[in-house]
């Protein structure tokens, strides 16, 4: 579980570039505290997704420092990249999900992966899976899955490894209001067991739902309010 005081990530001048094109990232800099809550908002097109990116280290800097718990992405080996970002947990916008695995095992995957053996997973994913409503669909496989039982799927397997960050790409994006704000709350819980979430959105009404940190991005520029 995450230390209660402390800095998770800080961006210092942070520029983003795919390839030869313009930069979609301008001189972004902030901090995210270990324990913190955090949107991250602004229109399409604006960067969001190349910033979760970023903090997933799926993608470096073109410039700039970014640090993930205490490690510079510029440096970081790629031996090291797989156990940092055990510590992280993420949700697609596209969710995902391998269609020839069931819900259970989708959501156990992450451990499977570790060598966690299923006999000291087995009550983990199936709480979980309860807990995010889905305990009557574990047997399926995603093909038969409504876009929010996915999305609750793939919740479930990103936090099936307790993460220290959770990030979220529009993960309210595919429900209807009653199940976004199902959705909120689980993040608001998981945030005051000590994770650092990071939800992506464009949804004004889950912001106002729950008040927090607020990034917002404008054609690659960040202002943070607080
Ligand atoms: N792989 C890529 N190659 C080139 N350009 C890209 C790539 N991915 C994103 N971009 C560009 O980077 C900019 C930011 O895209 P990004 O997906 O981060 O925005 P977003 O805020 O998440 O948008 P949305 O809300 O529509 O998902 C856009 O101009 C986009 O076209």
């Amino acid at each position: 579980m995450a230390p209660e005081t402390g800095t998770a990530i800080r961006f210092e001048n942070v520029g983003l570039r795919y390839g030869l094109g313009p930069e979609v990232l301008r001189d972004v800099s902030f901090e995210i505290e270990n324990g913190s809550f955090q949107y991250v908002t602004g229109p399409s097109g604006a960067g969001k997704t190349s910033l979760l990116r970023l903090l997933f280290l799926s993608l470096r800097p073109t410039r700039g420092i970014v640090r993930i718990f205490d490690h510079d992405a510029a440096t970081i080996g790629r031996d090291v990249v797989p156990a940092l970002r055990r510590r992280i947990g993420i949700v697609f916008q596209d969710f995902r999900l391998l269609d020839h695995l069931t819900t259970y095992e989708n959501v156990a995957l992450p451990l499977r992966v570790l060598g966690v053996d299923e006999e000291n997973y087995r009550r983990d994913v199936t709480e979980l899976l309860d807990w995010v409503g889905l305990g009557d669909r574990k047997w399926v496989h995603p093909q038969v899955l409504s876009g929010g039982e996915k999305q609750r799927a793939a919740i479930a397997r990103a936090l099936i490894t307790r993460p220290e960050i959770l990030l979220a790409d529009e993960p309210t994006g595919n429900v209807d209001p009653p199940l976004a704000k199902r959705l909120l709350r689980l993040f608001v819980e998981l945030n005051r067991l000590g994770t650092s979430v990071i939800i992506a959105t464009h949804d004004l009404s889950l912001m106002e739902q729950h008040d927090a940190r607020r990034f917002v991005l404008n054609a690659g520029h960040i202002d943070v309010y607080d």
